[in-house]
């Protein structure tokens, strides 16, 4: 029943598919255009991973059984009743006869009962799985996590251990329930099912001790074994790999049609070579006889998902130039720019709203923030900067979002200065370091002058001892919660911009007062002299407002 259920989801929700059975090559899921995939209140309701409600209901409805059977047990037990009546007169007579149907009767009635209970129960129990998750109703599927240590080159400092806390993290922000878990140790993934087939038998014993719904592979895994592992599992059981769980996340958490459009092309994009061979039922059902045809219809799906992606990536292309338009407009007043980047859950939209009093969602959940959000942040000393807030970074992430997500992160490229963050307080906060590094060196961004601060040093165990050490690194500790070390990053943010900045002296006439202005307000003014005809200035700018003030930098010798 769920297996039939769930063919309707897949075939409604949009692509995340992470699914290959045999719902997964549903012909009506590709032939839905986007929009209505958007619009889907399927997908509204949690994408692909979790279900979204009325599926569930219809589906919890249907294995409950039919009101129409239940009354039937009433109606028998009502006349049971009545014949005890008449057994009553009877027994009335035969005294223990009477006594011994009665206890009968009651012990039928107390097994119902009982039978009525355990159900009442595993509704509500069923009832309880539905969870409220930004404002987004979600079934917590029962969820089984496998991951696979292996020996390959350039690997993650991630231990498997650590690699599968973080997917059930991740698992449990998609608003999964995760059951259990477990691993493998390979020298090389098995080509068919990725792990051993003795490590197969023991997860689908799992899966029927525990009831799980899906099984989630922490390596991105090919169509074929997505395909097999389904197979092996039972129909029922959905297979999905880490990939598609982050894809879901995303698409669930998207809230702007920039976000939207980046998460459904990267989501086509992982859909693209899962397409391959999903049609083998179209062969076997036309017993051979029409050969090909699954094949044929391989080709028209992918034909239609590359021309949802082709136009997809047109109308991104077109959000971008708006983008750069309005990024240009804003540099016409060279504010500059500072981008916080950081691992997910680092800390980075408290840090904003703690210094701009902004109103950006801050959770302890993984990818809370997935479009950058840009804020004014006036130092005491007077001089402006805008912050932005970027969606975060982490280990394995895919490639494809990566991709999708390079104009939002097109914002960093621009920006005077990068603040990595780093959430210290984390056990794996090098790796956690070492990954975002990652990501900055696939950005190419490594000029722009950075700054690493470590946050939640509210939530160490010694957090003097992490000053000094912070201290002997360089480094800035903060807590954006509590607002500890702002001031000092400030300051250090000011140094930093100080030196991203052209000396210059300049003489200002008093009719181009608002060129002081802007010294002051993007600026570090050393040096200020009212002078007869207009004001000396001595500061350190940005260089577009150094070019900007060339003219009145060549005026000074002769003021003087
Ligand atoms: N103890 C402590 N908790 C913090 C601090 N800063 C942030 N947090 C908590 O860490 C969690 C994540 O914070 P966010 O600001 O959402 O993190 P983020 O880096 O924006 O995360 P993404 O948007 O997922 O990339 C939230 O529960 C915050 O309350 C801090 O200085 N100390
Ligand atoms: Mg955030």
């Amino acid at each position: 029943m769920r297996a039939a259920c769930y063919s309707s989801f897949v075939a409604a929700a949009s692509l995340p598919l992470t699914s290959t059975s045999s719902a997964a090559s549903d012909p009506r899921r590709l032939s839905l255009s986007r929009s209505s995939l958007r619009c889907s209140p399927l997908r509204r309701g949690g994408g692909g991973v979790a279900r979204a409600l009325d599926e569930r209901l219809l589906e919890a409805a249907a294995a409950a059984p039919a009101p129409a059977e239940v009354e039937v047990e009433d109606e028998s037990g009502v006349t049971e009743v009545e014949d005890g009546g008449q057994w009553e007169g009877e027994g009335a007579e035969e005294g223990v006869g009477s006594s011994e149907a009665e206890g009968e009767q009651g012990q039928r009635k107390s097994k119902r009962q009982q039978q009525q209970q355990q159900q009442e129960e595993a509704a509500a129990a069923e009832r309880d799985r539905f969870k409220l998750i930004n404002g987004k109703e979600i079934f917590q599927e029962k969820t089984y996590l496998v991951g696979v240590e292996c020996k390959r080159a350039g690997g993650y400092d991630f231990s498997i251990e650590e690699s599968l806390k973080e997917l059930e993290q991740l698992a449990d922000t998609a608003g999964l329930m995760v059951v259990g878990s477990t691993y493998q140790k390979l020298s090389n993934p098995n080509p068919r099912t990725y792990i051993g087939s003795g490590k197969v038998g023991e997860i689908r014993t799992a899966i029927q001790a525990l009831d799980v719904e899906t099984v989630i592979f922490d390596d991105e895994l090919s169509a074929g074994q997505l395909r097999n592992l389904e197979k092996s599992f039972g129909g029922s059981v959905r297979v999905c790999d880490r990939t598609a769980l982050i894809l879901d996340i995303f698409n669930q958490r998207a809230a702007t049609h920039e976000a939207d459009l980046q998460v459904t092309l990267a989501q086509m994009e992982y859909q693209l070579p899962r397409l391959t061979k999903m049609w083998t039922h179209l062969e076997r059902q036309s017993g051979g006889q029409v050969k090909g045809m699954g094949e044929k219809q391989i080709e028209v799906d992918k034909r239609i998902l590359r021309t949802q992606i082709s136009t997809l990536r047109k109308e991104l292309e077109s959000v971008r130039k708006h983008r750069k338009l309005y990024r240009n407009r804003r540099q016409s007043v060279p504010i500059p720019v500072v981008s916080l980047v950081g691992y997910t859950n680092a800390g980075k939209s408290t840090l904003l709203n703690r210094l701009t009093g902004a109103d950006v969602l801050a959770e302890d959940k993984l990818f809370a923030t997935l479009d950058p959000t840009t804020r004014r942040v006036l130092m005491k000393s007077g001089t402006e900067f805008l912050l932005t807030d970027t969606v975060g970074f982490i280990q394995k992430l895919p490639t494809m979002l990566v991709a999708a997500f390079r104009a939002t992160l097109e914002e960093i490229s621009e920006s005077s200065i990068i603040v990595h963050l780093v959430d210290i307080s984390h056990p794996l906060a090098q790796q956690q370091i070492d990954a975002v590094d990652k990501v900055l060196k696939e950005l190419d961004i490594e000029s722009i002058p950075k700054l690493v601060v470590w946050n939640k040093i509210d939530n160490t165990d010694d957090p003097l001892r992490v000053k000094e050490e912070a201290e002997k690194q360089g480094t800035i500790c903060i807590s954006a919660m509590n607002g500890d070390g702002l001031e000092e990053f400030c300051y250090a943010i000011q140094t930093k911009l100080k030196d991203s900045m052209v000396p210059i002296e300049a003489f200002v006439p008093y009719d181009k007062g608002e060129l002081l202005n802007d010294i002051h307000k993007v600026g570090m003014v050393e040096k200020m002299e009212y002078m007869e005809n207009g004001t000396f200035v001595k500061a350190h700018v940005p260089l577009p407002l150094a070019r900007l003030l060339t003219p009145l930098r060549q005026q000074v010798a002769a003021a003087l």
